[in-house]
């Protein structure tokens, strides 16, 4: 897993189903890889109805959609995954349930023993952050570039550096170990997302050329 991950504003934050579609679209054609679902409401026709189509547009796009906090719609609507937070569940629940090939994400916070835990309950990937001040999440916990940097050399599975992410703050975090980087705001709250999603493509590309030896 590596790349540019996309999280939905919330139902409630979409001016429709139309308009998070369209935004959909024009990031998977910037080149996003990753769509999370994460709606918080109870409307669980809408919810379905939404993670289908947004599973039909990843596959127009050759990209993967990952269900937040719940692993029964990502069965029932065939994406590719799930993100859990800590209480969310266990990844290996999860697991039993999606299956030995599904992305099963995992909350890790600024915590290596967090990160240790979800390795050990077979996550796919760990996710830090919040690393910059997030208007989708006021009150996540702060963590720091450096965490990222030890994580990488102790784990095995792709970081997810997720809080407050956009063009001008990302580099210091894929230097630091991000193998992808999670964004709200910053692609959904564009005016431009295929261009910004583009954007964030070359940066990937032009630090890590930087970074090899
Ligand atoms: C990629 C990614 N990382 C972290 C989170 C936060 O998940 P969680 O702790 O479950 O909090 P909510 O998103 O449910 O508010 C995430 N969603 N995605
Ligand atoms: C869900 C979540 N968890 C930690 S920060 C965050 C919000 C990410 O959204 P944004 O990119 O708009 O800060």
């Amino acid at each position: 897993m590596h790349g540019l991950y996309a999280i939905t504003p919330t139902f409630e934050q979409c001016a429709s189903d139309r308009w998070l579609m369209a935004q959909t679209r024009a990031l998977l054609t910037g080149g996003v890889r990753y769509i999370q679902l994460r709606d918080k409401s109870c409307d669980q026709p809408r919810r379905l109805k939404v993670a289908k189509a947004l599973r039909a547009l990843c596959a127009e796009h050759e990209a993967h959609l990952l269900i937040n906090d719940d692993w029964a719609l990502a069965q029932a609507s065939g994406a590719h995954g799930v993100h859990l937070g800590q209480g969310d569940g266990s990844p290996a629940d999860a697991r039993a349930a999606l299956g030995k090939h599904a992305l099963i994400g995992r909350t890790c916070h600024d915590s290596e023993q967090l990160a240790a835990d979800a390795v050990a309950q077979g996550a796919s990937y760990l996710a830090f952050g919040r690393f910059y001040p997030s208007r989708t999440k006021p009150h996540a916990r702060p963590a720091t570039p450096a965490l990222l940097t030890r994580a990488k050399a102790r784990f095995n599975p792709p970081l997810v550096a997720i809080g407050g992410v956009n063009l001008d703050n990302a580099e210091p975090l894929i230097r630091a170990g991000a193998d992808a980087l999670a964004l709200c705001q910053g692609l959904y709250g564009s005016s431009e997302p295929e261009s910004v999603a583009r954007a964030f493509t070359l940066l990937f590309s032009v630090t890590h050329k930087q970074d090899t030896p």
